[in-house]
């Protein structure tokens, strides 16, 4: 299928190591590289992940100091089976000059703050990882041409919810639409929502939620996620080039991740190879997490309470039903219960073939 991961590369060196297989490792040591080199590498420098290609990883070492540099980098051996993506922090050791031709091994990688994960598909539940330590995820949806859809944007939401990071809503086209008829719809979450349109792009507001935070950027095709992000990052196309330094291939179609700095601090991270949002990983434990008002009242459900309608005895419903939660519980009851039924079996099928493009 057209939507099949671009990251399942077979030229990928380490694409047989991804971290599905280690978890299933019987060898819980094997998911520490930490402690097991420590005494090693004390003098490890910490670099971010910008970019990873091929079995490459391009890493900013001394961030936004004067000695700040790129350094490509290379993973330690003992790290052969350990996932390492764009925004891991990771100690460093070999030659981190960044001097042209200079390779640097990783040999720790830190602990993530956030994952935003994808299966293949929603039957999968092998999941990878897209991203590490994300702030924010900004999920760019157009008004119209391509029409907007609901069930679309709740996958994005429930990627955000299981990640642990914020969701932000860019409404584009604005120009050609009104969006607030599908805006109503998610009334219930309390979402941040900025409107666009090209002709006069809303960069101020966007600035001030993006500034020195990572936000990941993730939309359908032909929403206008570039048109934004360029202009965000005038000189976007200037990371194209780094990462051709990376690979040394002059193009950068296996990276399915690129780390753009933006010019008011922080940075945004696009995703122009991520074209699936299988969500079979996902415990409906981390939804209902992100709905912190209903989730209180589910800790009286009965265990392996669904929450769904039909749930018999669910606390959250009931408390819905009693008014007890406001006229804001049912609808955001109902946005966790259209979340929720997202990852139902059976409804999957359906929505994973929404994001072919
Ligand atoms: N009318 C209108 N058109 C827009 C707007 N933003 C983008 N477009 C147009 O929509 C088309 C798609 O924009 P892109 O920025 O390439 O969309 P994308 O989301 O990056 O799509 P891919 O490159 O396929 O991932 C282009 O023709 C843009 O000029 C907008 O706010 N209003
Ligand atoms: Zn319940």
């Amino acid at each position: 299928m057209s939507w099949l991961p671009p990251d399942d590369d077979p030229d990928d060196p380490y694409g047989q190591f991804d971290e599905s297989q280690v978890r299933s490792r019987p060898n819980p040591k094997a998911n520490r590289p930490r402690s097991k080199q420590r005494p090693a590498h004390d003098d490890a420098v910490v670099g971010r992940v910008v970019t990873v290609d091929r079995g490459r990883y391009l890493c900013l070492v001394d961030e936004d100091a004067p000695a700040e540099r790129s350094v490509i980098t290379t993973r330690a051996r003992e790290l052969r089976s350990t996932a390492i993506v764009t925004g891991d922090r990771v100690d460093l050791v070999g030659d981190t000059s960044g001097a042209e031709g200079s390779l640097a091994r990783i040999v720790r990688v830190h602990e993530r703050r956030t994952l935003l994960r994808r299966s293949a598909d929603d039957t999968d539940a092998v999941e990878r990882i897209i991203v590490a330590n994300a702030d924010q995820l900004m999920i760019v949806v157009a008004a119209a041409n391509p029409e907007p859809r609901p069930r679309l944007l709740d996958r994005y939401l429930v990627a955000a919810f299981d990640a642990g990071i914020e969701p932000l809503l860019v409404m584009t086209k604005t120009d050609l639409a009104d969006p607030a008829p599908f805006l109503a719809q998610f009334r219930g979450l309390d979402l941040r929502v900025v409107e666009s349109r090209s002709d006069d792009p809303p960069i101020a507001a966007l600035m001030a939620l993006l500034a020195d935070r990572t936000t990941v950027a993730v939309g359908h095709s032909g929403v206008g996620k570039s048109t934004l992000v360029n202009a965000l990052v005038p000189d976007a196309h200037r990371a194209t080039g780094v990462v051709n330094a990376v690979t040394g291939r002059g193009r950068h179609t296996s990276s399915s991740t690129v780390s753009l700095r933006l010019p008011g601090g922080g940075w945004i991270i696009d995703t122009p190879g991520v074209r699936s949002f299988g969500l079979g990983h996902v415990d409906t434990a981390n939804i209902l997490r992100a709905f912190g008002d209903l989730a209180v009242v589910g800790e009286r459900c009965p265990r392996g309470c669904t929450h769904l309608p039909d749930a018999p005895d669910c606390a959250i419903v009931e408390a819905v039903a009693a008014a007890e939660l406001g006229a804001h519980g049912a609808e955001r009851l109902d946005s966790l219960q259209r979340l929720l039924a997202t990852l139902l079996p059976g409804a999957g099928r359906a929505g994973a073939d929404t994001l072919n493009a």
